[in-house]
């Protein structure tokens, strides 16, 4: 089982050396916490959160799952094993990078201005990786909100809490690629593109305006701060200024409405229930206990 206290005889000072080694990736880097906070997502979304997504191909048994288009721009993989370097020498083979990749997250929301979120911690690392799992369990930005809630209900969120762990589109971009589609395929798509805001939809073409994308290079951010962890993206998708469809998709359902518009309304119980949240997907499948090893290099098994 996972607790709050697992490192206090083994590594006591595990989150003051986290948060000091990785203030000036944050700094340096002002797109690193949307990048940590996704990561943490795509870790946990395939396998379980066991660091499987850290793992690089090698000659036998390891498919890096990054070989998966839905880990396109999965970026600061290489940062958690700085991090991890630098805890091996404090507390050898103690602290597994499972914990960092969710340890790494949580600094993220807070750098950027969310909550300040207690993880319980205990996780162990995965012994294998499989592209192919990270292709059928990772969501494609035309997932519908069923699909969505069906994955977060899946880790024993609420109704409530899905739609606030979605709320960390307030931070990052996207992609021409995971928005042509909207744009130049409509049937695909046509609940949310009909409602989208028309000068949102005149910058989206602008940005993007071939229906292949040209380059890797062009991006939209998720919502109008993309820095700032805030309640801004509930009031964007209102507005008909989602990115994905799914983000717009949340603003028209039924049963998600009435939970984007208190969101919007209100940041502090926003946060409080994407604290809860959070918890909840980072607890998703862990390994404990015997299962599963401590890596002592992030990106490859001992
Ligand atoms: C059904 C659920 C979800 C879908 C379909 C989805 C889809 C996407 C897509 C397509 C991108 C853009 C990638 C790119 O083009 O560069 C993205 C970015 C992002 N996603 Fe999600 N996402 C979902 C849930 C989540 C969750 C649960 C989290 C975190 C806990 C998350 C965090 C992020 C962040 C922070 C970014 C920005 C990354 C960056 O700027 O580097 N997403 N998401
Ligand atoms: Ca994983
Ligand atoms: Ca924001």
């Amino acid at each position: 089982q996972l607790s709050f206290g697992y490192y206090e005889t083994s590594c006591p000072n595990l989150e003051t050396i986290v948060k000091s080694t990785i203030l000036p990736i944050l700094l340096k880097d002002l797109t690193a916490p949307a990048a940590f906070l996704r990561l943490m997502f795509h870790d946990c979304q395939v396998q379980g959160c066991d660091a499987s997504i850290l793992l690089d191909s090698d000659n036998q048994n390891i498919n890096s799952e990054m070989v998966s288009s839905k880990n396109f721009m999965i970026r600061n993989r290489e940062s958690i094993g700085h991090i991890k370097s630098v805890l091996e020498f404090v507390c050898p083979g103690q602290v597994s990078c499972a914990d960092i990749i969710a340890l790494a997250a949580k600094e993220a929301v807070s750098f950027s201005g969310g909550p300040k979120i207690q993880v319980p911690l205990g996780r162990k690392d995965s012994t294998s990786s499989s592209y192919k799992q990270a292709d059928m369990s990772l969501p494609s930005s035309q997932s519908t909100v069923d699909g969505m809630l069906q994955i977060f209900k899946s880790k024993g969120m609420n109704l409530e809490e899905s739609v606030a762990i979605m709320g960390s589109h307030t931070l990052g971009a996207g992609h021409c690629l995971n928005i042509v589609d909207r744009l130049y395929n409509p049937k695909h798509d046509a609940a949310s593109t009909n409602v989208m805001d028309k000068g949102y939809e005149i910058l989206l073409r602008i940005t993007c305006p071939t229906k292949v994308p040209l380059t890797n290079l062009t991006f939209v951010t998720n919502d109008i701060t993309p820095l700032k962890f805030d309640n801004q993206y509930y009031q964007d998708i209102i507005n008909g200024r989602g990115l994905f469809g799914i983000d717009s998709s949340i603003a028209r359902d039924p049963r998600t409405v009435p939970i984007v518009k208190k969101f919007a309304d209100d940041q502090s119980y926003f946060f409080q229930v994407f604290a809860s949240a959070f918890v909840k997907l980072s607890w998703t499948n862990v390994l404990t206990g015997e299962t599963g090893q401590i890596r002592r290099d992030c990106s490859r098994l001992n």
